[in-house]
């Protein structure tokens, strides 16, 4: 039988809407976790300036900072940490669903699927109280570390390291990674990274985070989705490439004729550039001071000779600046993390951002649902 349709009215004239591709320049809506200013070149967690908390504060001290919006007091510290330290070891249920992965998964994916899997085993997983929230960001802040290094371990063929409860969080992730505790100026520039990747405001995977927390999904459905926004080589993904460049590069002496075919071909060039900073990333020059306390400490004065030749013909050519994927990557494998590891390192830090804002979109909500304007077929039914 024949269904007669309701036919509208294609005719009326509609005034052209203005596409934000991109939703650049846009302002979605208000945040108190971190303030990016271009036009200063600074980056505020809760106030404080990120170069401030870098230098004096410890990545626990930042964690606790952008969920609670004040910095701990020692026994609120103490106490943070005893409840991290006590979540340190793999999930039984989260190894043996690693084990079962093909070694040559990304660990992105790898990572994406071990939080899933504790999401799934959670029972309070749909509770969205603020205290269980908080709970489940500590619990994922607590045992990505563990992911990440099993992962890598296995790897390389290598046995699980069991967590140390009387080393800080960044010593510990190190410690379960290579089974021993590096020096200090390795333990100091980890701990660096970390707290200049815990938070960067609407970036795209913590906006990811809030549409899908907008939709009252869960907290660890957020974080997955966040983790599938980061994989990608225009935001997170940017660290593991830059590395695969330097080595595409090879040597410094030839870093300006490589970006110039690379320009030629229109190629990205990966850990330059910003969707917000347009005169270099305010991360940069703190991380590179880690960096070049690295590159000393190992004695790869061929690795910066590189770093810097790159830079200095991309500012040449293109006066595009380096982000902070740029330092973060060449520091990350000078610790001896593998290539494909940076981009989950980057997810272990910014959990925190991440699940402080989707307390803060939970508090106070409204379901993100923008609108597109039309650009397909017009009007037409189906013939017979
Ligand atoms: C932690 C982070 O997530 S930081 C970002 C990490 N990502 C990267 O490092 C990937 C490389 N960088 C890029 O692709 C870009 O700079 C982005 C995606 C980060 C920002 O991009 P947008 O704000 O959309 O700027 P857009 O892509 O429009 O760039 C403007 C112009 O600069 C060029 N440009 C920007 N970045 C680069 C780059 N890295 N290499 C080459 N050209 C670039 C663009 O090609 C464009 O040129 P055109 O006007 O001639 O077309
Ligand atoms: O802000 C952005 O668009 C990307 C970035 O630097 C980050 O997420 O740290």
């Amino acid at each position: 039988m024949r269904r007669s349709l309701p036919v509208s009215d294609s005719s009326a004239i509609v005034e052209e809407p203005r596409i934000h591709k991109g939703l650049a320049g846009v302002v979605v809506d208000t945040t108190a976790i971190s303030k990016v200013n271009p036009e200063t070149n600074s980056l505020l967690y809760r106030g404080y300036p990120v170069q401030e908390l870098a230098a004096l504060c410890s990545f626990e001290q930042v964690a606790y900072l952008l969920w609670h919006g004040e910095l701990p007091t020692e026994e609120q510290l103490a106490e943070f940490e005893r409840v991290e330290r006590a979540q340190r070891a793999l999930p039984v249920a989260v190894r043996r669903i690693i084990d079962e992965l093909p070694l040559t998964a990304h660990p992105m994916d790898v990572l994406r699927t071990a939080v899933s899997v504790i999401g799934a085993s959670d029972p309070r997983a749909s509770d969205d109280s603020p205290e269980a929230e908080l709970e489940k960001a500590i619990g994922l802040y607590a045992r990505i570390p563990a992911i990440v290094a099993y992962d890598q371990r296995r790897r390389h063929g290598d046995d699980v390291v069991e967590p140390r409860d009387d080393l800080g969080y960044s010593a510990n992730f190190l410690h379960m990674t290579f089974g021993d505790v590096p020096e200090l100026v390795v333990v100091d520039a980890f701990d660096v990274s970390m707290i200049l990747y815990a938070e960067h405001s609407f970036n795209a995977s913590t906006f990811t985070t809030r549409v899908i927390t907008s939709t009252l999904a869960d907290l660890y459905s957020a974080v997955v989705g966040g983790i599938g926004a980061l994989k990608g080589p225009l935001h997170g993904g940017a660290n593991e490439a830059v590395m695969h460049t330097f080595d595409e590069v090879g040597r410094a002496d030839k870093a300006a004729a490589w970006l110039d075919t690379a320009l030629a071909e229109k190629r990205k060039i990966m850990g330059f550039g910003h969707r917000v900073y347009k005169h270099g990333d305010s991360r940069v020059p703190t991380m590179k001071t880690s960096l070049d306390a690295l590159l000393e400490h190992y004695d790869r004065p061929d690795l910066g000779a590189l770093y810097d030749a790159l830079e200095t013909a991309m500012t040449a050519r293109k006066n595009i600046l380096p982000n902070l994927d740029y330092p973060s990557g060449p520091a990350y494998h000078l610790m001896g993390f593998d290539t494909e590891t940076f981009t989950p390192l980057f997810v272990a830090s910014r959990i925190v951002g991440w699940t402080a804002h989707i307390m803060e979109q939970r508090a106070s909500n409204s379901l993100i649902r923008p609108l597109s304007a039309y650009s397909g077929h017009d009007e037409r039914h189906v013939e017979g």
